[in-house]
Parts: C-alpha cells; structure tokens; sequence
C-alpha cells in the first residue's frame, strides 16, 4: 500500500480497536485496516482536577481505555492481541471539559455552551504493543498522542439547538455534537484534522505507527520520547492497573514532523513489561504474527528494556527525564523466535487439543446430567451418593457414578465423602426452576442441535444443514421446524429461546439509553422475556411482542414467569402482515437466521414505519471484524439453515442501507452482543 505502508504491515497480527464508538470503527476499517473490536470497560472518571491541560486527560483516559482491553484479554479472550488501540475525545470550551451528555438538558447545556464559538476538540490515543513471550509474561510498549483541532460554531438559536437535540444525534457524541453529521450544518470552520474531530486522528495515528513498525525512521525527526514505567514485572498490575494522571503526557507540544498551524500534537512511548495477572488456561497464538519487521521491533524493544533496569525508578519519578525510543544505534539483542515444528509438543497445546478433542463427551454428560434432573435432585436433597441419585434418577448406580465423576470433574458438582452437591454454576444455571436456568436450552442442544452435529461433514460437503436428515419432514426454518411437531415441541423450543432471553435480556436492554422511547416493538419477541426485561430496565416505556400466531398462543405458558402489564401481544408474520407502530424496534437473534434477501425485505418493512429518530436495537452475536470468533457464533454457524453470522460491521452496513445509523455498539460479554442505531 503506497499511500500507508505501514498499514500492510500489519496485516495478520492481531489488532483490537479498544473502542465502541462506531466512527472509530468506520473510520480505520476505512483505511483497509483489519482489526477487531473488544470496547474497553474502563469507566470515564478520572479526576479532572489532577490534570494540568485537558489533552493529558484524554490522553490517559485513552491509555486506561487500551489497557483495560489489553490486560482483559489474554484471560477472558484467551489471547494476546498485537496492538490495542484506544482512545478518548474531548470538547474544551471556557475551560471546561464536555464529554458525552448525559441527557438532553446536558446536552442543551454544552451546545448552548459552543454556540458562537471557537472551541478545541482533543483526541487523545493510546497504542498499547504486547509481545507475549515463552514464560507467558507480556511486554507493553505504550505510545500515546493526541491531536487538537480548533471548531468555530456558528450563532445557534433555540429552536436550532433543540431541533437538533431532538434528533437524537448529540447523545453519545462528546460536547454533544457530530461534525460528520447534522452537527456540520453548526459548524462555520474547522483548522486542523477533520477525523480528529469525529473521534480519530488518522494521520497522526499512521506517523506514530510508521515510528514503531519502520523504526528505522530517526526517532529525532518525530520528537517521541519513552518513560519507562516498569521493567522488573515484580508488581505488574499495580503499574497498570492505576490511572497515573501525574505522569507526563506530553513534552514536546507541537511535533516538527507533524506541522499543522492550528492544530497541536505530541507523542510519548511508555514500555511496560509485565506478566497477565491470572494465567490462561491456554492461549491461541495467531498465523504470521512473526513478521521480520515486528521481529526487530521486539528486540529492540526487549534491548531497551533489559539495558534500563537501573533508571526505572528515576524515570518514574522525574516527569522530565526521558530517553529516546528508538535508535538506529541501539543494540539488538537477539531472542528465537523460530517455530519448533519437529521439536517435542508443547504442554499447553496438548492441552488445548485435548480439551477440543474431549468436549462432544463434555456437552453430552451435561446434557444427560441435565435431562435426568441431578441438579434438580441435588438442590432438593444435596449431599446424597451414587446410589441414592441412581434410585431417583431411575438410573443404574454404576453409571449414574461414572456421570457424578464426570459432573465433579467439569465443575458442575463438588463430592466429598462420595456425596454430591450442587457448585454454584449448577445451581444458578442448571436447574431447571432457576432465574436464570439454561435447563431448556440444553434439552434444544441435547434435541436439535446434537442429531445436527453428528450429520456435520455430510452439512460441509453439501454445504447445506442436515435438518431433513433429522426431523422427518422438511421443514425450512429452525421456528418451523418446531411447529411442525408437536405441542410439546412447539413449547420446547419456545422454552430455550426464552432461556436464553431471560439470561441475556438485562444485559441487552440495559446496554444503551433509551429513556427517549416510549412504546417498544420486539419482533419475533417470542415468550417475551427480552421484552419484559425492557420494562424492567426501562420503567416509563411498554413493549409488544409481534410473533406469529402460534407463539403468541402458547407464550400464555411462560407468562406467569413474568407478569407484566407492559408487555402485550400481537399475532402477526412480520413478512407478511404490517408492523405495529412504536418508536424503538427490538429484533434480537432474528437477523442471523435470514438470507441478505430476507433481511433486506424485513429492514425494509422497519423502515418504513420508522419516522427520523426512530430507534432500532438489534442482538446477537457479533463476530470479530476478521471473522476470527467467538467461536460461538462460528460453531452455531455451522447448524444454521439459512441465514450467516455477522461482524458488527456487516451489520452496521445493511442497517444502513435502510436509514438507520449506528449509534452505539456493546460486547456484553453475556450470550448477546448489542447494537443500536437510530433511523436518520
Ligand atoms: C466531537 C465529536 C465526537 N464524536 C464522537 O464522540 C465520542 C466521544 O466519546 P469517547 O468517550 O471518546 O468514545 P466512545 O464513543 O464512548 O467510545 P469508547 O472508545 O468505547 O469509549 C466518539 O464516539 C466520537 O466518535 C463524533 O462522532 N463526532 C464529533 O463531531
């Protein structure tokens, strides 16, 4: 890539954009940069005061938002990305710092704030670079910028400012506006990086980049400076672990390399080395992250860190000493890197293979264990023996024994004195009378999906699933087949889609504001537990739950399980018959069963009953950027009928396609990814 080499060679290593904030998003996969998305849970409140200029406060609200994510996941991802990137905006105005408002008075107060005026807008970035190494400890090279662009706003009348702040677009904007959007029509001028504004300093971004992957370039034409913040990895966390507002952030206020008139930049680079504060039970390393030129990158980065051992408390302590990052002259040590493809298997991989090769037999004892009720049993009567489960389970007590050993060994049950009980898993997850029981999505896993699975090579070389090989007639969809069988059946599915509604549900419907929307329509909403779970979150608004008539009959089962007056039905096929109005459209797990054909017909149908402003709120599991995970999305992937898994990304493009732009994205870390987009 002429225009940015330094984009390419990135390629293949594994790149997370620490940030919810789809401009981001948008702004580097733009640029052709593959990356995936992992929003930081840093929460936005450090100490304004502690800071000496507002951009150091962005600058290390951006540095806790990267490592956050890069700490997080080598224990919950299971892998240790390449780079993380983070970042933070900021509006200054009268000395004031605006971040996103909290709510329409909010936002009413920093617009009417801008108004008129020249203000600057700060992003601060941080680049967290981790090299794993053999022992499983981390090194953390840490670069941090940021960019200032100035924005005058022209006079804004009353009538503008609230027209504008009814539009729902200040919301989730720091000082409330977007310049990409209707924001611009306030905005008389711009001097400096227009990305900058909308959330990213791409150019400055791009420099810094070539710093560390072409690190040849002289270090002293780009004025970066290092600080090392801890070397020895004794106290690892605590170095990482603590917003250090008193650290510099920046020396050199405006770089010679980066010469912008009205605009202001610096840069720092931290090297941290550190070990993850909690060992993963393994960990996935990714094709062609050995690059020659992060080969070298890593030594140098390891030369630096073994020679500067001695100064690492002086440079702690001194905000001025610094030392330059990289060198032509600094000494490379050498460290292998070579692949051992013929030396002896490595503990951990025989340990990843064999929890692969070993899971069918671990999800089917789960599935036994759950359909013959032993959680039930045991969190009626916990502490009995193999026998006595064996006489209530109506079981042979030698299997019945091999099944308990089995449940103790996967964490389900805890023995002792060759009784059993429940662990606290089984009894929040596995009974089936549970809040939040998994019961009747493991009987759909044991029902359904199992039989599926076991046709899996025939689905591959076909290419399509094996369902007519599993249920006797041939059925289209997943919802169908169910309806075709009995009842029982019928309410069978309906209770694992409500299990997993339940267990999601706070989780999606507390994911974004939407204290604006009155009246909810959750599409395809089942038993209506998402939809309840709205109501629950959100106490002014009422939800209808439009699913076809079957499902509406039968929900009356579930509906003691969640009592509420502000949850209705109506019957109806949202291919076919029109939508019920509302101002906030639900549709949870419904799109990923449905062809881009399919999905076209039925966002346009949303669209259509959707006046500006409108909200749409949609959930499932969003793949990594590179389609390189979850892995539950990509296994369920692979029973599916119709339809495919999708990237927050691919999402955010077909909804746009119908008017509705992204406004929020959430990982929840639940079963359900989130994302909401309002109609423009
Ligand atoms: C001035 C301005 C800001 N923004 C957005 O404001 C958010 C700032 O908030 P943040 O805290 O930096 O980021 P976030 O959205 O909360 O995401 P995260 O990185 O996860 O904290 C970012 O989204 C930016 O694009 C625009 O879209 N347009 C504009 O003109």
């Amino acid at each position: 890539m002429v225009l940015n080499p330094v984009i390419s060679k990135l390629a293949g290593k594994l790149v997370v954009l620490a940030s919810a904030s789809p401009r981001r998003l948008e702004i580097l996969r733009n640029v052709g940069l593959r990356f995936e998305v992992v929003p930081s849970w840093f929460k936005e409140t450090l100490d304004k005061s502690l800071f000496k200029a507002p951009h150091e406060y962005a600058v290390e609200t951006a540095k806790q938002k990267a490592l956050e994510v890069a700490r997080r996941m080598p224990i919950k991802h299971l892998k240790t990305p390449d780079i993380v990137i983070g970042a933070d905006t900021i509006v200054t105005v009268d000395g004031m710092i605006l971040e996103k408002p909290v709510d329409k008075h909010d936002a009413y107060r920093m617009l009417s704030s801008l108004s008129g005026k020249e203000h600057s807008v700060y992003t601060g970035v941080a680049i967290v670079v981790c090299h794993e190494k053999e022992n499983e400890e981390v090194d953390y090279q840490l670069i941090q910028f940021y960019e200032e662009t100035k924005v005058k706003f022209a006079d804004l009348s009353e009538d503008m400012l609230w027209e504008y702040i009814n539009s729902g677009e200040p919301m989730d904007k720091a000082g409330g506006y977007g310049i990409q959007a209707l924001g611009g029509m306030l905005v008389e001028y711009v001097h400096g990086d227009f990305l900058n504004v909308v959330g990213f300093p791409l150019n400055h971004f791009c420099k810094q980049l070539s710093l560390i992957y072409n690190h040849c370039t002289s270090s002293s034409d780009q004025k970066s400076e290092s600080v090392h913040l801890s070397l020895n990895g004794t106290h690892p966390t605590s170095v990482l672990s603590q917003p250090t507002p008193n650290v510099p952030t920046q020396s050199s206020h405006g770089s010679s390399s980066i010469p912008k008139p009205s605009s202001a930049s610096s840069s720092q680079t931290h090297h941290t080395h550190c070990s993850p504060s909690a060992s993963p039970a393994h960990k996935v390393k990714r094709k062609g992250s050995d690059s020659e030129v992060s080969q070298s990158s890593w030594t140098l980065v390891n030369s630096l860190s073994k020679h500067t051992d001695g100064r690492e408390a002086k440079l702690r302590d001194s905000e001025n000493t610094t030392l330059p990052l990289i060198s032509s002259s600094g000494q490379l040590i050498e460290h292998d890197v070579t692949e051992h493809e013929d030396s002896e298997p490595r503990k951990e991989d025989l340990e990843r293979i064999g929890e692969l090769i070993d899971g069918f037999k671990a999800s089917k004892a789960l599935f036994t264990a759950a359909r013959l009720r032993v959680f039930d049993l045991l969190h009626r009567m916990p502490g009995l023996d193999a026998a006595q489960v064996a006489q209530e389970v109506k079981a042979s007590v030698k299997g019945t024994e091999c099944l308990l050993e089995a449940c103790v060994s996967l964490g389900l049950l805890t023995s002792k004195e060759r009784t059993y009980e429940n662990t606290d898993l089984a009894t929040s997850l596995l009974r089936s009378d549970a809040c939040f029981s998994l019961h009747g999505y493991i009987q759909h896993c044991d029902d359904t999906l199992w039989p599926l699975f076991s046709h899996l090579e025939s689905a591959v070389e076909e290419g399509h699933s094996q369902r007519e090989k599993v249920v006797s007639n041939k059925p289209k969809d997943m919802l169908k087949d169910a309806f075709h069988n009995s009842q029982e059946a019928k309410l069978r599915f309906m209770n694992a889609m409500h299990c997993v509604a339940k267990v999601a549900g706070k989780s999606v419907a507390t994911a974004f504001d939407l204290s604006r929307y009155k009246t909810a329509c959750d599409l395809g909403g089942c038993t209506g537990a998402m939809a309840c779970e709205f109501t629950k979150a959100h106490p002014g608004m009422s939800v209808m739950v439009f699913d076809l008539p079957a499902v509406v009959e039968l929900s009356e089962h579930f509906h003691p399980l969640h009592s509420n007056n502000r949850v209705s039905f109506v019957a109806g096929d949202f291919f076919q018959d029109e939508l019920p109005k509302a101002d906030l459209y639900i549709l949870a797990r419904i799109l990923h069963d449905l062809t881009d054909e399919k999905l076209h017909i039925l966002l346009s149908k949303i669209a259509d009953v959707c006046k500006p402003g409108c909200g749409l709120l949609l959930s499932e599991i969003f793949l990594d950027e590179d389609r390189s995970g979850p892995s539950r999305g990509l296994l369920q992937a692979l029973s599916m009928s119709e339809g495919k898994q999708r990237s927050a990304t691919e999402y955010s493009v077909l909804l746009k396609s119908h008017g509705f732009i992204t406004a929020q994205i959430r990982h929840t870390d639940n079963l359900l990814d989130a994302m909401f987009c309002i109609k423009a």
